[in-house]
């Protein structure tokens, strides 16, 4: 009698165990449907930012005049771009002094002259924001990415 309610037990326990691998792989495949959303989303951002945002992202872009950069402590412009490089002098391959010299000014010529496809990359990771009014804003920078 004993051992047939153990048995009894185990049998139910199986069961149970059973439906809760299934409970399992069903809100497994839950969490793997909700993250290969959340990697399609990114991929996407990741696309804009990398490819087009120069001219698809630009009406999205805050504007700033001239005179709100000069008067700023760490912003730069680029191409039209403004630009925020606080905490970047620490990791600029071209040194801390490059950065910090042409803080409040306009790099356009500078950073047209030398950088390649990886620094218009990092630009654009920085870019806060447009100059209000300035023709063709990224397209010489577009030709790097
Ligand atoms: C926020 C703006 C800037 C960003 C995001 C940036 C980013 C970079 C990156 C990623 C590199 C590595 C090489 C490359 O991929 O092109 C680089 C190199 C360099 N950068 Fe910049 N840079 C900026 C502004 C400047 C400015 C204003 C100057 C000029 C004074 C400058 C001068 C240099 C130089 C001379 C190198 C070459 C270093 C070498 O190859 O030894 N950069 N920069």
């Amino acid at each position: 009698m004993g051992s047939l309610c153990i048995k009894e037990g185990s049998v139910k326990s199986k069961n149970v165990s059973k439906q809760e691998k299934d409970d399992h792989t069903m809100e497994n495949n839950n969490i793997n449907s909700e993250t290969t959303k959340v990697e399609s989303k990114m991929n996407e951002e990741k696309a804009i930012k990398e490819n087009t945002m120069p001219r698809t992202e630009l009406s999205n872009l805050k504007k700033f005049s001239k005179e709100e950069v000069e008067n700023s402590e760490t912003l730069m412009m680029v191409d039209g771009y403004v630009v925020e490089t606080a905490g970047f002098q620490e990791e600029h391959p071209g040194g801390k002094r490059a950065i910090e010299q042409y803080r409040k000014k306009d790099a356009t010529l500078m950073f047209m002259s030398s950088h390649s496809h990886y620094g218009a990359e990092k630009l654009m990771e920085l870019v806060v924001g447009q100059i209000d009014g300035y023709p063709n804003v990224g397209e010489k920078v577009k030709q790097l990415l």
